[in-house]
């Protein structure tokens, strides 16, 4: 089938230029010099493609942007002025799907054409089996839910996947940001190049420069050879930007640049190398804030929010839990081995529906984990999940704790409507909630410890209570503890501190995670040394199930070769 293509421009030579481009790539092209031509030909033609220029005689590119866009699934691409940047963002608000800039380049016209060809024909797959297209199929296995709100947000990802406009995800923690963004790379033409995320809070500032944009053999000192930047890994593909708010400032000026001349030099190299890269961006903090408190520069945020998509919260979509906690459950099986994936029982389901998921998706998946982990059969239940009953007080304080942190859950009041109609207990207590008051924040905190993924900590500062009461628990008998007692007793004697200052001495450097951490891993080891690393002996002597171990061994990094 040829393809058919629409020329919108009232430069005659640049058209005569665009027009044997096309030709060659073996698409049939009509001309239009003016807005009222084009559209006189749009209505009468059915083209697959249509590429416009912004300023036209009699109006604006915009406005057949506008109109394409609306109407059809027609792929539109623009061409603006050098620098006209700004019009270049408009048009792929109102929908464009790429822009190319004066004075043409004919790589990158040859570039976006392609781009176009294969919009075009993932579109007449989806027409034709609209329900089971392969994207339609890829976005039902990897972004689980069918909930009232994931509808148009799927919609939109499979419209965004076919655009190149810069996305920028928001969302609290766990929602599925990176889930969402690699989606629309795999969904996207530029399928076949790579996806490169990138954790910008990762990233010693000292190091960025060179992370992004390489550096040349001897630029300076460690650079022992030629490096290349994420810009050029992403080259044809797209660069994610997962955490873009932890930018430092320096940085954000250079990205903003390379973003804007898609060009970047690597440290010690003197020419700027061309990049096609599309740009991805998320953060569960406030970036608007941030802009307005002036720590994210607003330049950067105009160009990678062109477009803007929210993911919701867990809590704001409870109908997807049951088929989420499936998936997870199907997945953790396949991970683990087992021979069939386990299962929940109603009442833990129903359980699971009601609780405050501060951690979203995230925090799901580790609850089931820990749940399959702890259930001695295949059968979950909810005194497998390690959540509190629910009460009045647990209702109460999920409120507040969601309250206490609104960037990283802004979870909405749970609905009634949503919860099962056997279950009083959660609606009374929602709706009893302001009769009862502050309840006491040691619930709180618990509520919000329990939410914890079980890798991250939400402070590294613990309150001097619990500081105080784990130091008391140390129990000096135990070997792989007393040996840390030990350590810290040890350099209490070499110090002339005061008493204030031996106690703190007493807590772990690192934090209670990592202590606790560091007790279990050496325990589990000294089990696995006993029994000559066998796992089921190992298990026995340490009171818990295969299962578990193998759980916990994986999840503290234990591999066999560790064995001496
Ligand atoms: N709709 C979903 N379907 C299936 N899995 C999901 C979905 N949403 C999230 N997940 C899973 O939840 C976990 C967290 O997702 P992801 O890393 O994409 O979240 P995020 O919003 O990027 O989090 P953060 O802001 O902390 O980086 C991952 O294991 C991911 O696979």
């Amino acid at each position: 089938m040829t393809v058919t293509a629409l020329v919108v421009d009232d430069e005659v030579d640049l058209c005569r230029l665009m027009q044997i481009t096309l030709t060659k790539m073996g698409i049939k092209s009509d001309v239009a010099y003016t807005l009222s031509q084009a559209r006189a030909y749009w209505q009468q033609n059915d083209y697959d493609f249509c590429l416009t220029d912004l300023k036209l005689p009699d109006g604006s590119g915009l406005e057949l942007v506008k109109h394409i866009s609306n109407s059809s699934s027609t792929p539109i691409a623009v061409i603006t002025a050098h620098g006209s940047m700004d019009l270049a963002i408009e048009a792929l608000k109102l929908g464009a799907f790429d822009f190319v800039n004066k004075p043409l380049e004919l790589p990158r016209l040859r570039q976006l054409v392609e781009n176009a060809l294969k919009v075009i024909h993932q579109n007449n797959e989806a027409e034709a089996a609209p329900e089971c297209s392969p994207e339609q199929q890829m976005l039902d296995s990897r972004l689980i839910g069918d909930s009232a709100v994931m509808h148009p947000l799927k919609n939109t990802i499979l419209k965004l996947a076919r655009s190149q406009a810069p996305v920028f995800l928001s969302g609290a923690s766990g929602t599925g940001k990176e889930v969402v963004a690699k989606l629309i790379h795999d969904l996207s033409p530029r399928r076949d190049g790579s996806f490169v995320p990138v954790n910008c809070g990762a990233i010693p500032s000292e190091l960025m420069e060179s992370e992004f944009f390489g550096h040349k053999k001897g630029s300076f000192t460690g650079a022992v050879a030629d490096k290349q930047g994420l810009f050029q890994q992403a080259n044809g593909g797209t660069l994610f930007l997962d955490e873009v708010a932890d930018l430092p400032l320096a940085m954000q000026v250079k990205l903003l640049r390379a973003i804007q001349e898609k060009t970047v030099r690597a440290i010690g190299d003197t020419k700027e190398l061309p990049v096609d890269i599309r740009i991805l961006s998320a953060t569960h903090k406030d970036l608007n804030q941030l802009v307005q408190s002036g720590m994210f520069r607003q330049d950067l945020y105009y160009r990678i929010n062109v477009i803007e998509l929210k993911l919701p919260t867990l809590n704001a979509r409870r109908d997807d839990i049951p088929v989420l906690a499936k998936h997870f459950l199907a997945l953790i099986a396949k991970e683990w081995q087992l021979d069939t994936p386990p299962s929940l029982t109603a009442a833990a389901c129903q359980r699971l529906q009601h609780h405050d998921f501060a951690g979203n998706v995230r925090e799901l998946r580790n609850l089931l984990e820990r749940a399959v982990t702890l259930a001695e059969t295949y059968t979950i239940d909810v005194s497998h999940l390690g959540l509190a009953e629910l009460n009045t007080h647990q209702e109460i304080n999920t409120q507040q704790s969601q309250n206490t942190d609104a960037t990283s859950h802004k979870a909405p009041t749970p609905n009634p409507s949503n919860y099962k109609e056997d279950d009083q207990t959660a609606i009374t207590s929602v709706i009893n909630k302001e009769e009862i008051g502050q309840t006491s924040t040691v619930k709180q905190s618990e509520q919000a410890t329990t939410n914890l993924h079980p890798y991250r900590t939400i402070t590294q500062h613990y309150p001097s209570t619990i500081q105080r009461s784990m130091a008391d628990s140390v129990e000096p008998d135990r070997s792989p503890i007393s040996s840390i007692e030990q350590e810290l007793t040890t350099s209490h004697d070499e110090q002339t501190g005061s008493k204030e200052d031996f106690q703190r001495q007493l807590l772990p450097a690192k934090g209670l995670e990592h202590y606790l951490q560091e007790q279990e891993k050496n325990l589990i080891i000294t089990a696995l040394k006993q029994t000559g690393w066998n796992k089921t002996q190992a298990a026995e002597l340490l009171g818990t199930t295969f299962r578990s171990l193998r759980y916990r061994m994986k999840k503290l990094n234990i591999a066999e070769d560790q064995a001496d």
